[in-house]
Protein backbone atom coordinates (compact mmCIF):
# COMPACT_ATOMS: atom_id res chain seq x y z
CA UNK A 1 0.00 0.00 0.00
CA UNK A 2 1.77 3.58 -0.87
CA UNK A 3 0.44 7.28 -1.20
CA UNK A 4 -2.53 8.79 0.46
CA UNK A 5 -5.53 6.42 1.52
CA UNK A 6 -7.71 8.90 0.65
CA UNK A 7 -7.49 9.06 -3.17
CA UNK A 8 -10.22 8.32 -5.22
CA UNK A 9 -7.61 7.04 -7.85
CA UNK A 10 -6.55 2.86 -6.80
CA UNK A 11 -4.66 1.09 -8.77
CA UNK A 12 -5.08 -3.04 -8.07
CA UNK A 13 -1.82 -4.04 -9.36
CA UNK A 14 -1.45 -7.32 -10.57
CA UNK A 15 -5.00 -8.21 -10.07
CA UNK A 16 -6.37 -11.80 -12.00
CA UNK A 17 -9.95 -10.97 -13.14
CA UNK A 18 -12.01 -13.76 -12.36
CA UNK A 19 -8.55 -16.02 -11.97
CA UNK A 20 -7.37 -14.89 -15.23
CA UNK A 21 -4.39 -13.65 -16.48
CA UNK A 22 -2.51 -10.17 -14.55
CA UNK A 23 -4.18 -6.56 -15.01
CA UNK A 24 -3.74 -3.61 -13.45
CA UNK A 25 -7.16 -2.84 -12.51
CA UNK A 26 -7.60 0.87 -12.58
CA UNK A 27 -10.93 2.03 -9.86
CA UNK A 28 -11.75 5.95 -10.48
CA UNK A 29 -14.00 7.94 -9.12
CA UNK A 30 -16.45 5.28 -7.99
CA UNK A 31 -16.30 2.98 -11.79
CA UNK A 32 -13.94 0.97 -12.95
CA UNK A 33 -11.29 2.95 -15.55
CA UNK A 34 -9.59 0.72 -17.18
CA UNK A 35 -7.79 -2.93 -17.05
CA UNK A 36 -4.34 -1.84 -18.59
CA UNK A 37 -1.86 -4.50 -19.10
CA UNK A 38 -0.02 -5.80 -15.57
CA UNK A 39 2.60 -3.55 -14.34
CA UNK A 40 1.81 -0.54 -16.44
CA UNK A 41 -0.54 1.41 -15.01
CA UNK A 42 -0.09 4.95 -13.28
CA UNK A 43 -1.98 7.98 -12.13
CA UNK A 44 -0.91 11.01 -10.21
CA UNK A 45 -2.15 10.20 -6.52
CA UNK A 46 -3.20 7.19 -6.96
CA UNK A 47 -3.12 4.43 -4.05
CA UNK A 48 -1.62 1.35 -5.25
CA UNK A 49 -2.64 -1.81 -4.05
CA UNK A 50 0.01 -5.09 -4.27
CA UNK A 51 -2.69 -7.44 -5.74
CA UNK A 52 0.20 -9.91 -7.17
CA UNK A 53 -1.83 -13.66 -7.63
CA UNK A 54 -5.09 -12.32 -5.92
CA UNK A 55 -8.13 -13.02 -7.87
CA UNK A 56 -10.54 -10.00 -8.30
CA UNK A 57 -14.44 -10.54 -8.48
CA UNK A 58 -17.53 -8.24 -8.44
CA UNK A 59 -18.39 -7.82 -5.14
CA UNK A 60 -20.44 -10.11 -3.46
CA UNK A 61 -24.09 -9.97 -3.68
CA UNK A 62 -25.84 -12.19 -0.85
CA UNK A 63 -29.75 -12.68 -1.11
CA UNK A 64 -30.14 -13.50 2.17
CA UNK A 65 -28.55 -12.09 5.54
CA UNK A 66 -30.27 -11.45 8.85
CA UNK A 67 -29.04 -8.44 10.12
CA UNK A 68 -31.06 -8.76 13.38
CA UNK A 69 -32.07 -4.80 13.86
CA UNK A 70 -34.61 -3.33 14.68
CA UNK A 71 -35.09 -6.00 17.61
CA UNK A 72 -32.26 -8.20 18.99
CA UNK A 73 -29.14 -5.72 18.42
CA UNK A 74 -27.45 -8.21 21.00
CA UNK A 75 -27.06 -10.67 17.99
CA UNK A 76 -26.43 -8.30 15.25
CA UNK A 77 -26.78 -4.97 14.42
CA UNK A 78 -26.70 -3.79 10.92
CA UNK A 79 -23.21 -1.82 11.93
CA UNK A 80 -22.00 -5.41 12.87
CA UNK A 81 -23.78 -7.30 10.09
CA UNK A 82 -22.51 -5.03 7.51
CA UNK A 83 -18.83 -4.56 8.88
CA UNK A 84 -19.42 -8.81 8.44
CA UNK A 85 -20.27 -8.45 4.82
CA UNK A 86 -17.48 -6.41 3.39
CA UNK A 87 -14.83 -8.73 5.57
CA UNK A 88 -16.46 -11.62 3.66
CA UNK A 89 -16.39 -9.84 0.28
CA UNK A 90 -20.21 -8.57 0.12
CA UNK A 91 -20.63 -4.80 -1.48
CA UNK A 92 -24.55 -5.64 -0.90
CA UNK A 93 -26.45 -7.72 1.44
CA UNK A 94 -30.58 -8.74 1.44
CA UNK A 95 -31.79 -7.66 4.81
CA UNK A 96 -34.15 -10.59 6.50
CA UNK A 97 -37.47 -9.34 7.04
CA UNK A 98 -38.19 -11.60 10.25
CA UNK A 99 -36.69 -8.66 12.80
CA UNK A 100 -38.75 -7.19 16.08
CA UNK A 101 -40.86 -5.09 14.76
CA UNK A 102 -41.21 -7.32 11.68
CA UNK A 103 -40.45 -5.53 8.27
CA UNK A 104 -43.93 -5.51 6.75
CA UNK A 105 -43.81 -1.81 6.49
CA UNK A 106 -42.50 1.59 4.38
CA UNK A 107 -41.29 2.65 8.14
CA UNK A 108 -39.20 -0.44 8.71
CA UNK A 109 -37.38 -1.19 5.63
CA UNK A 110 -36.60 2.08 5.05
CA UNK A 111 -35.15 2.45 8.54
CA UNK A 112 -33.06 -0.79 7.85
CA UNK A 113 -32.05 0.52 4.54
CA UNK A 114 -31.54 4.33 6.28
CA UNK A 115 -29.17 2.58 8.99
CA UNK A 116 -26.87 0.53 6.12
CA UNK A 117 -26.65 3.73 4.74
CA UNK A 118 -25.00 5.25 7.61
CA UNK A 119 -22.62 2.50 8.34
CA UNK A 120 -21.44 2.68 4.81
CA UNK A 121 -19.90 -0.81 4.57
CA UNK A 122 -22.08 -2.35 1.92
CA UNK A 123 -25.58 -1.66 0.50
CA UNK A 124 -28.38 -2.60 2.30
CA UNK A 125 -31.29 -3.57 0.57
CA UNK A 126 -34.32 -4.48 2.76
CA UNK A 127 -36.72 -7.93 2.41
CA UNK A 128 -40.42 -6.99 3.02
CA UNK A 129 -42.15 -9.51 4.63
CA UNK A 130 -45.10 -11.21 2.80
CA UNK A 131 -47.30 -11.48 5.13
CA UNK A 132 -47.94 -8.68 8.03
CA UNK A 133 -46.36 -9.25 11.40
CA UNK A 134 -45.05 -13.10 9.17
CA UNK A 135 -48.22 -13.91 10.64
CA UNK A 136 -49.46 -16.27 7.08
CA UNK A 137 -52.93 -14.59 7.05
CA UNK A 138 -52.92 -10.93 5.48
CA UNK A 139 -50.91 -9.44 3.01
CA UNK A 140 -48.37 -7.25 4.07
CA UNK A 141 -48.41 -3.10 2.28
CA UNK A 142 -45.77 -4.91 -0.56
CA UNK A 143 -46.84 -2.09 -2.65
CA UNK A 144 -46.06 0.50 0.04
CA UNK A 145 -42.32 -0.81 0.82
CA UNK A 146 -41.41 -1.65 -3.29
CA UNK A 147 -42.35 2.34 -3.49
CA UNK A 148 -40.85 3.52 -0.70
CA UNK A 149 -37.19 4.76 -0.61
CA UNK A 150 -36.04 1.12 0.50
CA UNK A 151 -37.26 0.00 -3.16
CA UNK A 152 -37.82 -3.02 -2.30
CA UNK A 153 -38.05 -5.98 -4.73
CA UNK A 154 -37.59 -9.17 -2.75
CA UNK A 155 -40.49 -10.23 -0.24
CA UNK A 156 -40.20 -13.59 1.99
CA UNK A 157 -41.29 -14.61 5.54
CA UNK A 158 -38.31 -16.07 5.62
CA UNK A 159 -38.10 -18.28 9.13
CA UNK A 160 -41.69 -19.14 8.55
CA UNK A 161 -43.38 -20.58 5.14
CA UNK A 162 -46.40 -19.10 3.26
CA UNK A 163 -48.13 -22.04 3.80
CA UNK A 164 -52.06 -20.70 2.57
CA UNK A 165 -51.64 -21.17 -1.22
CA UNK A 166 -53.91 -18.54 -1.77
CA UNK A 167 -51.89 -16.20 -0.11
CA UNK A 168 -49.16 -17.26 -2.13
CA UNK A 169 -51.15 -16.58 -5.16
CA UNK A 170 -51.99 -13.52 -4.11
CA UNK A 171 -48.94 -12.66 -2.85
CA UNK A 172 -47.12 -13.79 -6.70
CA UNK A 173 -49.51 -11.71 -8.36
CA UNK A 174 -49.05 -8.60 -6.41
CA UNK A 175 -45.46 -8.34 -6.94
CA UNK A 176 -45.86 -8.11 -10.73
CA UNK A 177 -46.87 -4.61 -10.80
CA UNK A 178 -43.09 -3.59 -9.59
CA UNK A 179 -41.55 -6.94 -10.90
CA UNK A 180 -40.74 -8.32 -7.54
CA UNK A 181 -40.03 -11.40 -6.39
CA UNK A 182 -41.61 -14.03 -3.25
CA UNK A 183 -38.57 -15.75 -1.73
CA UNK A 184 -40.17 -18.54 -0.13
CA UNK A 185 -38.88 -20.60 2.90
CA UNK A 186 -40.02 -23.88 1.68
CA UNK A 187 -41.28 -25.83 5.17
CA UNK A 188 -44.55 -27.37 4.92
CA UNK A 189 -45.49 -26.56 9.13
CA UNK A 190 -47.33 -29.42 9.59
CA UNK A 191 -44.81 -31.98 8.54
CA UNK A 192 -42.33 -30.32 10.58
CA UNK A 193 -43.50 -29.42 14.15
CA UNK A 194 -41.06 -30.02 16.51
CA UNK A 195 -38.77 -30.77 13.86
CA UNK A 196 -35.25 -30.74 15.38
CA UNK A 197 -32.75 -32.03 12.57
CA UNK A 198 -32.76 -34.29 9.30
CA UNK A 199 -35.52 -36.87 9.09
CA UNK A 200 -33.76 -40.11 8.86
CA UNK A 201 -31.90 -43.39 10.31
CA UNK A 202 -29.39 -40.84 12.59
CA UNK A 203 -32.36 -38.99 13.99
CA UNK A 204 -33.85 -42.26 15.13
CA UNK A 205 -30.74 -43.05 16.38
CA UNK A 206 -30.07 -39.67 18.62
CA UNK A 207 -34.05 -39.14 19.18
CA UNK A 208 -34.52 -36.17 18.15
CA UNK A 209 -37.40 -35.02 15.80
CA UNK A 210 -37.06 -35.63 12.03
CA UNK A 211 -37.45 -32.91 9.43
CA UNK A 212 -38.50 -34.65 6.38
CA UNK A 213 -36.90 -33.78 2.58
CA UNK A 214 -40.70 -34.09 1.80
CA UNK A 215 -41.63 -31.02 3.78
CA UNK A 216 -39.48 -29.06 1.75
CA UNK A 217 -39.84 -30.48 -1.95
CA UNK A 218 -43.87 -30.27 -1.57
CA UNK A 219 -43.49 -26.50 -1.08
CA UNK A 220 -41.37 -26.43 -3.64
CA UNK A 221 -43.39 -28.38 -6.50
CA UNK A 222 -46.55 -26.27 -5.16
CA UNK A 223 -45.01 -22.95 -5.11
CA UNK A 224 -43.31 -23.62 -9.47
CA UNK A 225 -47.02 -24.94 -10.23
CA UNK A 226 -48.58 -21.56 -8.88
CA UNK A 227 -45.34 -19.16 -10.20
CA UNK A 228 -46.26 -20.64 -13.72
CA UNK A 229 -49.91 -20.57 -13.30
CA UNK A 230 -49.79 -16.72 -12.49
CA UNK A 231 -46.95 -15.54 -14.52
CA UNK A 232 -44.99 -14.34 -11.71
CA UNK A 233 -41.86 -14.85 -10.08
CA UNK A 234 -40.41 -17.37 -7.55
CA UNK A 235 -37.76 -17.53 -5.75
CA UNK A 236 -36.73 -20.39 -3.53
CA UNK A 237 -34.55 -19.57 -0.32
CA UNK A 238 -31.55 -21.97 1.17
CA UNK A 239 -32.40 -24.93 -1.16
CA UNK A 240 -31.37 -28.59 0.71
CA UNK A 241 -32.27 -31.51 -0.68
CA UNK A 242 -31.46 -34.10 -4.13
CA UNK A 243 -35.26 -34.28 -4.74
CA UNK A 244 -35.12 -30.11 -4.28
CA UNK A 245 -33.33 -30.11 -7.31
CA UNK A 246 -34.70 -32.24 -9.12
CA UNK A 247 -38.15 -30.19 -9.43
CA UNK A 248 -36.22 -26.84 -9.88
CA UNK A 249 -34.76 -28.59 -13.02
CA UNK A 250 -38.21 -29.72 -14.45
CA UNK A 251 -39.47 -26.70 -13.61
CA UNK A 252 -37.17 -24.74 -15.11
CA UNK A 253 -37.06 -27.04 -18.34
CA UNK A 254 -40.70 -26.04 -18.45
CA UNK A 255 -39.67 -22.47 -18.76
CA UNK A 256 -41.31 -21.76 -15.17
CA UNK A 257 -39.54 -18.34 -13.62
CA UNK A 258 -38.24 -19.39 -10.56
CA UNK A 259 -34.37 -19.30 -9.27
CA UNK A 260 -33.00 -20.65 -6.30
CA UNK A 261 -30.35 -20.27 -3.66
CA UNK A 262 -28.54 -23.17 -1.38
CA UNK A 263 -26.27 -21.82 1.56
CA UNK A 264 -22.45 -22.98 2.29
CA UNK A 265 -23.12 -25.03 5.04
CA UNK A 266 -25.76 -26.69 2.69
CA UNK A 267 -22.80 -27.47 0.29
CA UNK A 268 -19.99 -28.34 2.49
CA UNK A 269 -21.30 -29.54 6.38
CA UNK A 270 -23.89 -33.03 6.69
CA UNK A 271 -26.51 -34.40 9.33
CA UNK A 272 -23.52 -36.36 11.05
CA UNK A 273 -22.79 -33.44 12.81
CA UNK A 274 -25.82 -33.74 14.71
CA UNK A 275 -24.42 -37.05 16.60
CA UNK A 276 -22.11 -33.79 18.54
CA UNK A 277 -25.48 -32.86 19.78
CA UNK A 278 -23.61 -29.53 19.72
CA UNK A 279 -26.99 -26.46 18.80
CA UNK A 280 -23.98 -24.98 16.73
CA UNK A 281 -24.91 -27.40 13.79
CA UNK A 282 -28.55 -26.76 14.36
CA UNK A 283 -30.13 -25.11 11.44
CA UNK A 284 -32.82 -24.59 9.21
CA UNK A 285 -33.51 -25.85 7.10
CA UNK A 286 -31.57 -28.83 9.02
CA UNK A 287 -28.04 -30.26 7.52
CA UNK A 288 -28.97 -33.55 5.00
CA UNK A 289 -27.39 -35.99 3.76
CA UNK A 290 -24.02 -37.12 2.13
CA UNK A 291 -25.98 -37.00 -1.21
CA UNK A 292 -27.99 -34.06 -0.97
CA UNK A 293 -24.76 -31.77 -0.44
CA UNK A 294 -23.03 -33.53 -3.42
CA UNK A 295 -26.73 -32.99 -5.27
CA UNK A 296 -26.60 -29.33 -4.24
CA UNK A 297 -22.97 -29.11 -5.31
CA UNK A 298 -23.74 -30.08 -8.66
CA UNK A 299 -26.80 -27.83 -8.98
CA UNK A 300 -24.63 -25.30 -8.16
CA UNK A 301 -22.36 -26.45 -10.99
CA UNK A 302 -25.27 -26.83 -13.31
CA UNK A 303 -26.55 -23.73 -12.85
CA UNK A 304 -30.45 -25.12 -11.60
CA UNK A 305 -29.79 -23.47 -8.26
CA UNK A 306 -28.79 -19.89 -9.15
CA UNK A 307 -27.40 -18.32 -6.07
CA UNK A 308 -24.88 -19.35 -2.87
CA UNK A 309 -26.64 -17.30 -0.40
CA UNK A 310 -25.19 -17.39 3.06
CA UNK A 311 -28.57 -17.30 5.33
CA UNK A 312 -26.55 -15.92 8.00
CA UNK A 313 -28.29 -16.35 11.25
CA UNK A 314 -26.49 -14.79 14.34
CA UNK A 315 -27.76 -15.73 18.08
CA UNK A 316 -27.01 -15.01 20.59
CA UNK A 317 -25.23 -17.14 23.53
CA UNK A 318 -27.85 -17.65 25.80
CA UNK A 319 -29.98 -18.54 22.34
CA UNK A 320 -27.94 -20.77 21.09
CA UNK A 321 -25.57 -22.69 23.80
CA UNK A 322 -27.76 -24.87 25.69
CA UNK A 323 -29.53 -28.02 25.06
CA UNK A 324 -29.96 -28.64 21.26
CA UNK A 325 -33.81 -28.85 21.48
CA UNK A 326 -34.22 -25.32 23.30
CA UNK A 327 -31.74 -23.79 20.83
CA UNK A 328 -32.59 -21.64 17.69
CA UNK A 329 -31.35 -23.06 14.21
CA UNK A 330 -29.41 -20.90 12.72
CA UNK A 331 -25.31 -20.74 11.44
CA UNK A 332 -23.05 -17.37 10.70
CA UNK A 333 -22.08 -16.97 7.42
CA UNK A 334 -21.07 -13.93 5.89
CA UNK A 335 -17.45 -14.11 7.22
CA UNK A 336 -16.42 -17.81 5.73
CA UNK A 337 -18.70 -17.64 2.46
CA UNK A 338 -16.61 -17.30 -0.45
CA UNK A 339 -14.01 -19.62 1.67
CA UNK A 340 -16.72 -22.05 1.51
CA UNK A 341 -17.33 -21.60 -2.01
CA UNK A 342 -13.75 -22.27 -2.96
CA UNK A 343 -13.49 -25.49 -1.04
CA UNK A 344 -16.66 -26.84 -2.14
CA UNK A 345 -17.17 -25.91 -5.71
CA UNK A 346 -13.51 -24.36 -6.92
CA UNK A 347 -11.44 -26.92 -5.49
CA UNK A 348 -13.57 -29.46 -6.32
CA UNK A 349 -13.37 -28.58 -9.76
CA UNK A 350 -17.18 -27.98 -10.32
CA UNK A 351 -17.00 -24.10 -10.60
CA UNK A 352 -13.88 -21.85 -11.63
CA UNK A 353 -13.81 -18.05 -10.38
CA UNK A 354 -16.59 -16.96 -13.52
CA UNK A 355 -18.70 -19.17 -12.19
CA UNK A 356 -18.18 -17.98 -8.60
CA UNK A 357 -18.90 -14.92 -9.45
CA UNK A 358 -21.80 -15.45 -11.27
CA UNK A 359 -23.52 -17.52 -8.15
CA UNK A 360 -22.21 -15.40 -5.77
CA UNK A 361 -22.74 -11.69 -7.67
CA UNK A 362 -24.08 -11.67 -11.00
CA UNK A 363 -27.25 -13.27 -10.56
CA UNK A 364 -28.01 -12.60 -6.75
CA UNK A 365 -27.73 -8.69 -7.90
CA UNK A 366 -29.98 -9.95 -10.90
CA UNK A 367 -32.61 -11.82 -8.87
CA UNK A 368 -32.94 -9.03 -6.05
CA UNK A 369 -32.89 -5.97 -8.94
CA UNK A 370 -30.02 -4.32 -7.50
CA UNK A 371 -29.03 -1.99 -9.94
CA UNK A 372 -25.03 -1.31 -9.70
CA UNK A 373 -23.99 -4.95 -8.50
CA UNK A 374 -23.33 -7.94 -10.08
CA UNK A 375 -21.68 -6.00 -12.78
CA UNK A 376 -18.99 -7.11 -15.28
CA UNK A 377 -14.90 -6.09 -14.62
CA UNK A 378 -14.79 -3.54 -17.06
CA UNK A 379 -14.54 0.31 -17.91
CA UNK A 380 -17.04 2.08 -16.79
CA UNK A 381 -18.70 -0.28 -14.63
CA UNK A 382 -19.20 0.51 -10.68
CA UNK A 383 -16.01 -0.52 -8.98
CA UNK A 384 -17.60 -2.89 -6.62
CA UNK A 385 -14.68 -5.29 -6.29
CA UNK A 386 -12.97 -8.12 -3.86
CA UNK A 387 -9.97 -9.28 -3.90
CA UNK A 388 -9.13 -12.68 -2.45
CA UNK A 389 -6.05 -14.77 -2.16
CA UNK A 390 -6.97 -18.25 -2.71
CA UNK A 391 -3.66 -19.47 -1.97
CA UNK A 392 -4.05 -18.70 2.06
CA UNK A 393 -5.32 -21.27 4.24
CA UNK A 394 -6.24 -20.41 8.02
CA UNK A 395 -8.02 -21.72 11.05
CA UNK A 396 -11.62 -19.70 11.79
CA UNK A 397 -11.48 -18.00 14.98
CA UNK A 398 -14.53 -17.22 16.63
CA UNK A 399 -13.29 -13.90 18.29
CA UNK A 400 -11.66 -12.89 15.58
CA UNK A 401 -15.42 -12.35 13.58
CA UNK A 402 -16.84 -8.83 13.35
CA UNK A 403 -20.28 -10.54 13.52
CA UNK A 404 -21.73 -9.50 17.44
CA UNK A 405 -22.59 -12.98 17.46
CA UNK A 406 -20.09 -16.26 17.64
CA UNK A 407 -22.42 -18.94 16.12
CA UNK A 408 -19.93 -20.53 13.87
CA UNK A 409 -20.21 -24.14 12.78
CA UNK A 410 -16.03 -23.63 11.67
CA UNK A 411 -14.42 -22.69 14.93
CA UNK A 412 -11.07 -23.87 14.50
CA UNK A 413 -11.63 -25.18 11.41
CA UNK A 414 -9.03 -24.47 8.40
CA UNK A 415 -10.77 -22.80 5.34
CA UNK A 416 -9.10 -21.93 1.93
CA UNK A 417 -8.89 -18.13 0.86
CA UNK A 418 -8.38 -14.58 2.21
CA UNK A 419 -10.57 -11.42 1.11
CA UNK A 420 -8.14 -8.82 1.41
CA UNK A 421 -9.63 -6.34 0.09
CA UNK A 422 -13.18 -4.89 -0.83
CA UNK A 423 -14.35 -2.05 -2.94
CA UNK A 424 -17.70 -0.49 -2.79
CA UNK A 425 -18.13 2.18 -5.69
CA UNK A 426 -14.40 2.53 -5.55
CA UNK A 427 -13.94 3.42 -1.60
CA UNK A 428 -12.21 0.80 0.23
CA UNK A 429 -14.22 -1.18 2.54
CA UNK A 430 -11.78 -3.23 3.46
CA UNK A 431 -7.46 -3.62 3.69
CA UNK A 432 -5.45 -5.75 4.07
CA UNK A 433 -7.76 -8.03 5.49
CA UNK A 434 -9.45 -5.39 8.12
CA UNK A 435 -11.81 -2.84 7.81
CA UNK A 436 -10.94 0.39 5.83
N1 LIG B 1 -32.07 -20.29 9.07
C1 LIG B 1 -32.16 -20.42 10.38
O1 LIG B 1 -31.81 -21.47 10.92
N2 LIG B 1 -32.63 -19.43 11.13
C2 LIG B 1 -33.27 -18.24 10.66
C3 LIG B 1 -34.72 -18.38 10.44
C4 LIG B 1 -35.14 -19.70 9.92
O2 LIG B 1 -35.06 -19.89 8.70
O3 LIG B 1 -35.57 -20.53 10.72
C5 LIG B 1 -33.08 -17.14 11.68
O4 LIG B 1 -33.63 -16.06 11.50
O5 LIG B 1 -32.38 -17.37 12.65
Amino acid sequence: MSASANSSTFILRGARPYGGDPVDLVLRDGAVAEAAAAGTASAAGATVVDADGLVALPGLVDLHTHLREPGREDAETVETGTQAAALGGFTAVHAMANTDPVADTAGVVEQVWRLGREAGHCDVAPVGAVTVGLGGERLAELGAMADSAARVRVFSDDGKCVSDAVLMRRALEYVKAFDGVIAQHAQEPRLTEGAQMNEGALSGVLGLRGWPSVAEEAVIARDVLLAQHVGSRLHVCHVSTKGSVEILRLAKERGIDVTAEVTPHHLLLDESLAASYDPVYKVNPPLRGKDDVQALRQAVADGVIDAVATDHAPHAAEDKEGEWANALPGMLGLETALAIAQEALVETGLLDWAGVADRLSTRPARIGRLAGHGRPLRAGEPANVVLVDPAVRRAVDPGALASRSRNTPYAGRTLPGRVVATFLRGRPTVLDGALA
